[in-house]
């Protein structure tokens, strides 16, 4: 039997179709079968979000916005990977780079923009790219393990937040803007300038007035000419100097296009029952680049292709907020003082504060925020609805006040005489009626909460003050101020969830998630190895090891390398070895063509290179306890040779640290632990720079703590000085085991040192019986503990998830990585 429905088909499977999509569903859910294609070969994901990955501040799996489960369970054909290059209008069907057709009655285009690149010469070099999609992120992240010099081109937005998420990964970074001031298209030079200096301390350099003119390398980029002569080095480059709607395909079809594909106010182009939406389009001279107007276009033709009544689409203002951690940027309306205008400024040099706002006709048209921008949301609203702030200008820069009137009135009243239809989180396009409705009806008593119902300040995070306000403002008392969950599975902080366990007495990664409220039903990558750790910490008799819950490398005991081979570390306790062990490892790594035998910071031999499939053999032939390279646990007991060689030394540091390194070997803890023993101040072991530093005095041994040698450099706190190496032994068993016990998963000591606070942990660990106790506590978690290879080695099920079939399955299945 024919379908009744009408086809529908959506070309750009990316924010503003899919959004209006979304809408179209919830207003004529049977009207249309529908069929996506998107060039990409993910579901609909939140591109916003991308610079949070960069910086650390997200997962790739957290910023799914519709998952395939989405698409099936409305009945959606979904072609993801496949590029519409043709669209027969007279025919009504489009075809696909793959040779799929699809017929339609009604055809969205939503093909977004490309990122335009500078056509200098070199600039098709291996490591020039864009920052636009997941393939750029993860060619970033890629790169940054290998490579030292980024250069970002472009001091905008997307530059500047590229250039975060860079100088997070561990590269230098240089922004390269042309202008002589960052940001011009978003703030005045005032701010601009603070905001640069903020970046600067970050550890971000900025080359301004700069021409780029050439890329310079063989294949690959090695550096950035600009047209004064001069240059700078550079292992990648990334272009972010605007982007150019994607009308290429619309443009062939024979659409009428301008810089973007031409729309009315229904979005509709000149071809009938064709329309066009997001950064593709061009309404009314407008092509927009944020995503708040975007979802503002996918509701009106949402309503159009349902058939409901629309007044259509008269355009937006737009406002942003720059997401780089620690800076606090606003921009919204006309901040560039139009003649007839006039601007009122503040700028606090001490604080770092600075603002302006632009009026005209006693209204407001413009604002720049640096570093509060708490007024923003109020501000921008004031912006939109272009009410009189007669009398009311000079509170309105010192901070919103009470009083009569909307400009004058409090936040909670601003919120009131809101109109229900009014967005209140740009980012998600989420109305303040629809807020309003998730805590009167929906039972949202929390930010949390409404974030989880209606994703409203799930990306950049502008609108919270505004989502407060209304939950201020419909919750009453019943609002609940709840910490940040660990990850979007549950608004539970770690220390709640670690209480809950221990007062529920909860066994198993699944029982902690349906007790606790998981709003997810198999958690993600952050709340899955998190809980696995904390339930083996607080149970460590009972607790059975969740091997899916592991990150990949621990999953399989070794590190995975860019080329997707392992290595394999063996532990060589203080990294003292012997002849006959050289050999042994020698001729494993002969037998097995190891194709690199390589000395690890930590004293190590790495052999480099190993096929999974050859991890169980090589074991087996060394026959030597794991070095834990890989995981969560003890690394590495690093030593000087210390009083038996050295002339300096005062203590024998060779024996101390196999000591250590024999008494925690396997330890799991919440991060990677590493330690040194030095055998006297000289200190060549680097101890002030590990999770757990020793450093010989006369007389004794200084102990240290919170150091860390990685991305962010931190030289150790003294937590004490003690006098014997049993004394070492009973401060490290304490201090390693007050961490197991109080740090969050993946917090290395250096960060939770700072967080607690060094005094904190040498008052807990002042009483010599809360020491004891500690001791005790640790010495049942390392009873427990086995070597994984010996393990594996002497198991054929175990040895069995090595082979290549059970690769390709879990692949297939996927896990968590970190
Ligand atoms: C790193 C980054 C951070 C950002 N941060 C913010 C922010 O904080 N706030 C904000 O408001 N905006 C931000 N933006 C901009 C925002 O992401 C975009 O405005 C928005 O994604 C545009 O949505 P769209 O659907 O028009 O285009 P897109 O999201 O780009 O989707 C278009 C999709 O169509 C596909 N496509 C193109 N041609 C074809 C074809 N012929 N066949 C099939 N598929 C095709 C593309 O592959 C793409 O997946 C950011 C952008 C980036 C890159
Ligand atoms: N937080 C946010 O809201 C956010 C974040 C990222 C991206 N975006 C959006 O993504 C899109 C792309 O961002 P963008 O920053 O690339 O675009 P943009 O057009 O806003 O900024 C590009 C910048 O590059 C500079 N530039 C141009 N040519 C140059 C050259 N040859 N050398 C050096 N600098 C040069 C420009 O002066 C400008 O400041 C925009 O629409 C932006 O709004 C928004
Ligand atoms: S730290 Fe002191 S004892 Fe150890 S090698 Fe250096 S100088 Fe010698
Ligand atoms: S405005 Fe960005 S998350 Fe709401």
């Amino acid at each position: 039997m024919e379908s009744s429905r009408k086809q529908l088909v959506l070309v750009g499977n990316g924010m503003a179709g899919v959004r209006a999509i979304e809408h179209l569903l919830k207003l004529a859910p049977d009207k249309y079968d529908i069929t996506i294609f998107g060039a990409e070969p993910h579901p609909n994901y939140n591109r916003i979000m991308l610079s949070s990955v960069l910086a650390g501040g997200a997962d790739l799996s957290e910023i799914v916005l519709n998952d395939d489960e989405w698409y099936e369970s409305h009945h959606i054909t979904l072609h993801k990977g496949h590029t519409v290059t043709e669209i027969d209008t007279r025919n009504k069907v489009v075809i696909s780079d793959g040779g799929i057709l699809a017929d339609y009655d009604e055809l969205i285009l939503a093909t977004g923009s490309n990122p335009f690149m500078l056509p200098i010469p070199g600039a098709d070099k291996e490591g020039v790219i864009a920052f636009r999609d997941i393939k750029d992120c993860e060619t970033m992240m890629e790169t940054s393990r290998t490579y030292r010099n980024a250069v970002v081109i472009g001091g905008g937005l997307l530059g500047l937040e590229a250039a975060r998420g860079l100088l997070h990964l561990g590269m230098n970074v240089s922004v390269v803007h042309i202008h002589d001031y960052i940001m011009e298209r978003q703030l005045d030079r005032e701010a601009a300038l603070m905001l640069q200096r903020e970046l600067e301390a970050q550890g971000m350099q900025f080359l301004l007035k700069k021409q780029s003119e050439a890329i310079l390398g063989h294949k690959r980029v090695k550096s950035l000419l600009f047209a004064d002569g001069t240059s700078a080095d550079a292992d990648l480059i990334v272009m972010a100097v605007g982007i150019r709607p994607n009308t290429a395909l619309a443009e062939k079809s024979g659409l009428s296009v301008g810089r973007g594909v031409l729309v009315n106010d229904y979005l509709e182009t000149n071809v009938p029952n064709v329309y066009a939406i997001g950064e593709c389009a061009e309404h009314r001279g407008i092509a927009y680049g944020l995503v708040a107007p975007l979802y503002e276009q996918g509701a009106v033709l949402a309503k159009r292709l349902a058939g409901a009544e629309t007044n259509g689409y008269e355009g937006s203002v737009t406002s942003t907020k720059l997401k780089v951690s620690g800076v606090d940027v606003f921009s919204a309306g006309r901040y560039e003082e139009p003649a007839g205008s006039r601007a009122l400024r503040y700028q606090d040099e001490i604080d770092g504060v600075y603002k302006k706002l632009v009026i005209e006709d006693d209204k407001l048209i413009g604002a720049v925020l640096f570093g509060d921008t708490a007024d923003g949301p109020q501000l921008f609203s004031l912006i939109k609805s272009g009410e009189s702030i007669k009398g009311q200008e000079k509170s309105l820069l010192l901070g919103l006040q009470g009083g009569a009137g909307m400009a004058k009135a409090s936040p909670a009243s601003r919120l009131q005489a809101m109109a229900d239809d009014e967005i209140i989180c740009g980012c998600n396009g989420v109305s303040k009626g629809a807020i309003a409705q998730a805590i009167t009806e929906g039972g949202c008593n929390s930010v949390l909460q409404i974030k989880a119902c209606t994703k409203a300040s799930a990306s950049c995070g502008g609108c919270k003050p505004l989502v407060e306000g209304l939950l201020e403002l419909y919750a009453g008392d019943s609002a609940v101020q709840v910490k940040e969950g660990i990850c979007g599975c549950t608004s539970l902080g770690r220390d709640e969830i670690v209480a809950e366990i221990k007062r529920m007495e909860l066994k198993t990664v699944k029982e902690v998630m349906n007790v606790l409220g998981w709003n997810t039903e198999e958690g993600c990558s952050k709340c899955r190895p998190s809980l696995n750790y904390y339930l083996g910490m607080l149970w460590p008799e009972e607790y059975r090891d969740e091997k899916e819950s592991r990150i990949t490398n621990e999953r399989y005991h070794a590190n995975i390398q860019k080329d997707g081979t392992y290595s394999v570390v063996p532990r060589i306790y203080g990294g003292v070895t012997s002849p006959a062990e050289l050999k042994k490892i020698a001729e494993v790594a002969e037998k097995f063509d190891v194709p690199m035998v390589k000395f690890t910071g930590g004293q190590r031999l790495d052999l480099l290179g190993v096929q999974k499939k050859d991890l169980p053999k090589i074991w087996e032939e060394l026959d030597m306890p794991s070095g834990h390279a890989y995981g969560k646990t003890l690394r590495t007991v690093k030593t000087c040779v210390g009083s038996t060689f050295c002339r300096f030394g005062t203590q024998d540091s060779i024996a101390m640290g196999i000591r250590l390194e024999r008494e925690f070997e396997r330890l799991n803890t919440p991060a990677k632990v590493k330690l040194a023993v030095s055998g006297c101040p000289r200190n060549c072991a680097e101890a002030t720079i590990k999770d757990f530093g020793v450093v010989a005095i006369d007389g004794g041994w200084e102990l240290h703590v919170g150091g860390n040698g990685g991305v962010h450099v931190r030289a150790t706190d003294l937590l004490c000085v003690v006098r014997t190496e049993d004394e070492v032994v009973e401060w490290a068993r304490a201090f390693l085991q007050y961490y197991r016990e109080n740090a969050s998963w993946n917090e290395r000591t250096s960060n939770w040192v700072e967080r607690v606070g060094l005094d904190s942990i040498k008052e807990a660990l002042a009483d010599p019986d809360e020491r004891t106790a500690l001791g005790e506590r640790i010495g049942t978690a390392l009873s427990v503990m086995t070597d994984p290879w010996k393990q594996i080695v002497n198991d054929k099920d175990l040895r069995k998830n090595f082979e290549p079939i059970a690769e390709e399955q879990d692949r297939i299945s996927g896990g968590v990585t970190a």
